[in-house]
């Protein structure tokens, strides 16, 4: 975890007459799912001087003082011709909103649904430059510095807009290619360090909308940068083409997936859609896809066809006034009149009093004679961490009731002989706990083996899909408490039955605390502290690599449990 330090800023050249200027926050910043990692972020912004003065993406709410303070140290704020945006939420309105106040000559520019959004907030009337998303968009700012305006949208960003510099090579990219990661690299020269929180991040914000990251990425094809100007994390400068690699392969990785969701959402204040991030989290990583759909942009056949195509679907929307928003409403219509009663459906929405909304989508689905794949989700106001998880985990539970009834409609086939013989493979039972501030979790593993004398280390394999899989990043800690041969039945069963979403795992558990914050169980015959060193993307699984730190052995005369199996293809 990134240590704990006050926030600032750091500024940079990277370009000629081009600064970085990142906002760093050493803890999390936010209680959204893409955060969860807790290596704290920095929100970058760009400063570019040429004739005339261009800035973009001033940071969120949170720094918009030390931000400030910090432009004024490289320039007066009287000087600067244009803000550009690559996208906008409340919270970057409230930064925008001070600079303007102080800067009123700035002309904004931003998408067609970035103005609009703009427009519609109170106490903000600056002029604008909308960009039609045509190759005459184009600003220039003097001393080389032509730039050209690439609309990204994405349900979770309509107003998402890159900037390409012809000059310096730079593209600013804004959402795409960040990661959540604070420190002192500007660049990412050390890739592999980077490698999990990439991949994390991409999971959270980008795989929900994988169709509109591959339709983004063709157009970003049309440019060459040397650097991505990303909006959150180390600029991507030794791993622009690498990365690009990944993100359409991940990208394609979604659409190759047999089943999908659909997810169905409105959110005026950003509430509803953070809830829809964790249970999209929680569908993708059991292996199943989600096509995000923002109500408010989408047209009505996007919505029919998602709605056809899907094994499932979930829909989300905030209360205002008593209701839900109209275009939610019309989704609701078209909906019901799309999705056969067999798919599986959900419900979930941020409300502050009364939430009729949620209630509303949920009467209508029940009468209509769908079944739920987890309880309404009703959230107020924002999410925290707890309710995050419990969101993840619902999507989760979701995902395994798609999963077991496609397995249920398969013709039952017999194990293989391969699979029998791999079945052989025995392996010592074992309870993993891992906790990490108000979250703690276990599970079942016999998938150990020591893996390294020097230093001391193994490996475990954890399914995608298993909640204590997000604490397994990395830097975590977990506990490996190694039951004992005779008394390994009792936890067996406790942590085998299945959970329901954000349920204890620990309910009716006796567990002893180490110094170091890991819970050992009664049973074990002996513990091991472990740090995760790192963990390898395997086909259904993470194959968890984690050195040991401390440990103990309790009961001497006792033998290790072993798990025989009969097939190699499950428990
Ligand atoms: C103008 C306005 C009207 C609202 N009306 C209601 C309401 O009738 N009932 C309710 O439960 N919450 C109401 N709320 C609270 C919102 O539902 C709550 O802020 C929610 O977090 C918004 O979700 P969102 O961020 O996804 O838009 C209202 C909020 C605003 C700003």
């Amino acid at each position: 975890m990134a240590e704990s330090k006050e926030r600032d800023v750091q500024v940079f050249p990277i370009a000629a007459n081009t600064l970085v200027m990142r906002c760093r926050s050493w803890e999390r910043l936010r209680f959204e799912i893409e955060y969860a990692l807790e290596k704290g972020t920095t929100a970058n912004s760009y400063l570019i001087k040429g004739d005339r003065v261009a800035l973009l993406d001033p940071p969120g709410a949170s720094f918009t003082e030390i931000f400030l303070a910090a432009l004024k140290e490289q320039i007066a704020l009287s000087q600067i011709d244009y803000v550009i945006l690559g996208h906008v939420n409340p919270n970057r309105m409230e930064t925008l909103k001070a600079l303007l106040a102080e800067a009123p000559q700035v002309k904004v520019v931003c998408s067609n649904p970035a103005a609009i959004a703009i427009e519609a907030a109170d106490d903000l009337d600056p002029t604008l430059q909308v960009i039609k998303g045509t190759t005459d968009d184009l600003l220039d700012l003097g001393q080389g510095h032509q730039l050209s305006f690439i609309p990204t949208p994405t349900p979770r960003w309509p107003g998402g807009l890159c900037t390409y510099d012809d000059y310096t090579q730079v593209l600013y990219s804004d959402k795409f290619f960040g990661a959540h990661v604070c420190g002192e690299a500007i660049y990412d020269l050390d890739r592999e360090s980077l490698k999990e929180d990439r991949r994390y991040y991409f999971d959270c914000v980008m795989a929900p909308n994988a169709r509109q990251v591959e339709a983004a990425l063709e157009k970003l094809a049309d440019y060459a940068p040397r650097l991505y100007a990303v909006g959150h994390g180390p600029l991507v400068r030794y791993g622009v083409t690498e990365l690009t690699q990944q993100y359409h392969q991940w990208s394609a990785q979604q659409k190759e997936q047999s089943l999908s969701v659909a997810l169905i959402y409105a959110s005026a204040y950003g509430n509803t859609a953070t809830i829809a991030q964790a249970i999209a989290r929680g569908v993708t990583k059991a292996g199943i896809a989600v096509e995000s759909i923002n109500a408010e942009q989408a047209e009505t056949s996007d919505i029919k066809t998602a709605a056809e195509k899907c094994a499932g679907f979930i829909m989300g929307s905030p209360t205002l006034g008593g209701h839900a928003p109209t275009q939610i409403q019309t989704a609701l219509g078209t909906v019901l009149s799309t999705a056969s009663k067999t798919k599986l459906a959900g419900v979930f929405g941020s409300f502050g009093w009364s939430g009729e909304a949620i209630d509303l989508l949920e009467r209508k689905f029940k009468d209509a004679g769908y079944s739920f794949g987890f309880e309404p989700i009703r959230v107020k106001f924002t999410p925290d961490e707890t309710t995050l998880k419990y969101c993840e985990e619902s999507g989760t539970d979701f995902a395994q009731t798609l999963k077991k009834s496609k397995r249920a409609k398969a013709p039952k086939t017999p194990a293989t002989s391969v699979e029998s013989a791999i079945g052989r493979l025995v392996g010592s039972l074992c309870v993993v706990t891992a906790q990490r501030g108000e979250l703690a979790s276990a599970m079942l593993a016999s998938w150990v083996a020591q893996a390294t004398f020097s230093p001391p280390g193994l490996t475990v394999a954890v399914s995608k899909d298993r909640a204590i899989e997000t604490l397994l990043y990395p830097d975590s800690s977990f506990v490996l408490n190694i039951l004992a041969e005779g008394k390994h039945l009792g936890p067996m069963k406790h942590f085998l039955k299945p959970f329901k979403p954000g349920e204890d795992r620990f309910e009716g558990v006796e567990v002893e605390e180490t110094e170091n914050g890991g819970l050992i169980l009664p049973e074990a015959i002996a513990y091991l502290e472990c740090r995760v060193k790192s963990r390898m993307d395997c086909g259904d699984h993470w194959v968890v690599y984690a050195t040991v730190e401390n440990g103990e052995l309790i009961d001497s005369d006792a033998k290790t449990a072993v798990h025989h199996r009969k097939t190699g293809s499950h428990y």
